[in-house]
């Protein structure tokens, strides 16, 4: 069978009602960086862009949002670096581990302003939002998946519910085109 992501491949759980939060942890083994997540995460989906970590062997990341103060590394924070200061999305990586613990944009005009991006799979709590649609799916080709593979990887997607798109959902991309009309005055603010 087609492996895209080890918490996706399977099937998910639903969410825990009143689900609230829980801690994530980096993949090494002694003095691991810890990160409290405080709250349920919205918009959770698979990613399939270049700059979202996946784990070994993955062809798509798994990524939700939650508001960013409810965000607070535990521990580890020396080993935390920036990958790509340059990026819209800060990602805060374990340098010794390589996995991205959070993710933040500080551009307080951008749509997703207030949002940090994680990877709940990264906890062992269970109850955290389940992906529900699939994000970037051709920028996988970005990564070196052959053209030729995309239409089963489609397939695969839509049924595992996660209905595949190029960019973000429809939701998600209506959000930012109406946050941008509000910022411009084409619709009032
Ligand atoms: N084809 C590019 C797309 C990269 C991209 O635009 N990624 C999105 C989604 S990340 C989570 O959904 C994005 O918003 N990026 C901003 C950033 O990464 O700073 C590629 O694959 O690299
Ligand atoms: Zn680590
Ligand atoms: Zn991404």
């Amino acid at each position: 069978m087609l492996k895209l992501h080890p918490s996706i491949d399977n099937g998910f759980p639903p969410a825990s009602p009143d689900f609230q939060g829980g801690t994530l942890k980096c993949k090494c083994a002694t003095n691991p960086v810890t990160v409290e997540i405080g709250a349920q995460t919205a918009h959770n989906h698979a990613c399939g862009c270049t700059k979202c970590w996946k784990p070994d062997g993955a062809t798509f990341a798994q990524i939700a949002v939650v508001s960013r103060d409810k965000v607070n590394v535990a521990s580890g924070s020396e080993k935390l670096q920036i990958v790509d200061p340059s990026a819209t999305i800060q990602r805060y990586a374990c340098k010794d581990c390589g996995a991205h613990m959070y993710g933040r944009i500080e551009n307080t005009k951008h749509p997703f302003y207030g949002l940090d991006f994680v990877h709940t799979e990264l906890s062992d709590e269970t109850g955290w939002s389940p992906p529900g649609f699939a994000a970037f799916v051709s920028s996988v080709i970005e990564s070196g998946v052959s053209p030729d593979r995309m239409p089963d990887i489609r397939v695969r997607l839509t049924e595992l519910g996660l209905p595949p798109y190029d960019c973000l959902s429809p939701a998600l991309m209506d959000a930012i085109a109406t946050h941008i009309a509000k910022q411009t005055g084409a619709l009032p603010a």
